[in-house]
């Protein structure tokens, strides 16, 4: 059985990713020209390298595609319905770190937490006339944390694909869910984090997607503890 690995293919965990492979004495060499979207390991004849953007990486070990894939956390759990069943974190690899948070205006000096962000959802509509807008492209993980955790359900997402940050200043949205590392782009919008805000604190990890075809298999350990042994 041939193993397939998902490496980002571009991005910023690009770098991180192949590192950690070749510390672990997985040399990773293209395959063809530099263009290509293919790659395999030095020494490992069974196993292939398929460079993928990030969000694929966590698409395909959904679906089987791939065997194992580097990504992050955040994008695993995103895109992936019943990430725990279709999918296995096999090593947190330290680095692409970024917390999933819940922003407000900072002007908003009586809400510092989810609850009273519940309080301001409830009276929203009679005083607004429209519920409480939230600009993210986390879908899954806001609707979890709102609904799922929080038992607030009086909200709408208003889906933004970049500069999400930016959307409360532009009327778009009233507070956001977006990813934060140094904290530097919430600052300069003027929005802060609630104190139970942080809804994922997300790094890259080593993820497998769990297979029957895994079980027994000495190559799937090989690779496993080869990444663990240099963390
Ligand atoms: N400051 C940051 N901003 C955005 N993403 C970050 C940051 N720090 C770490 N990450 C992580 O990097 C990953 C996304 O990487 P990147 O933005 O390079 O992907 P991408 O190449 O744009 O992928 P795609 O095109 O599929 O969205 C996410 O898992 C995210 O949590
Ligand atoms: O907390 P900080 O260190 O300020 O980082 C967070 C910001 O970085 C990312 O955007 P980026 O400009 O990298 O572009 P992207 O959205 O295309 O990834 C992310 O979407 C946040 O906006």
């Amino acid at each position: 059985m041939t193993i397939t690995i998902g490496l980002p293919s571009k991005g910023r965990m690009k770098e991180d990713a192949s590192a950690i492979f070749e510390k672990a004495g997985m040399k990773i060499v293209a395959v063809g020209n530099d263009r290509s979207y293919r790659g395999r390991v030095e020494g490992f004849d069974d196993v292939e390298i398929a460079y993928l953007s990030a969000s694929e990486i966590s698409r395909e070990i959904g679906n089987g595609t791939v065997d194992f894939g580097v990504t992050g956390e955040d994008l695993i759990r995103e895109g992936l319905a019943e990430a725990d069943a279709c999918v296995e974190i096999t090593a947190r690899l330290g680095f692409g770190h970024a917390d999933v948070v819940v922003a407000v205006p900072e002007v908003w000096y009586d809400v510092d937490s989810m609850a009273d962000l519940g309080d301001v959802a409830a009276e929203f509509r009679a005083r607004h006339g429209r519920r409480l807008a939230i600009a993210t492209k986390y879908w899954r993980l806001t609707q979890q944390h709102f609904s799922g955790s929080h038992g607030i359900q009086l909200y709408r997402i208003v889906e933004s694909l970049g500069a999400t940050e930016g959307a409360p200043a532009a009327g778009q949205a009233d507070i956001i869910v977006d990813i934060t590392s140094t904290g530097s782009t919430l600052r300069a919008n003027h929005l802060k984090v609630l104190s139970d805000g942080v809804i994922l604190r997300s790094e890259a990890c080593l993820v497998r997607a769990r297979k029957p075809e895994h079980e027994g298999n000495a190559m799937i350990g090989r690779i496993v503890e080869a990444v663990r042994g240099v963390l």
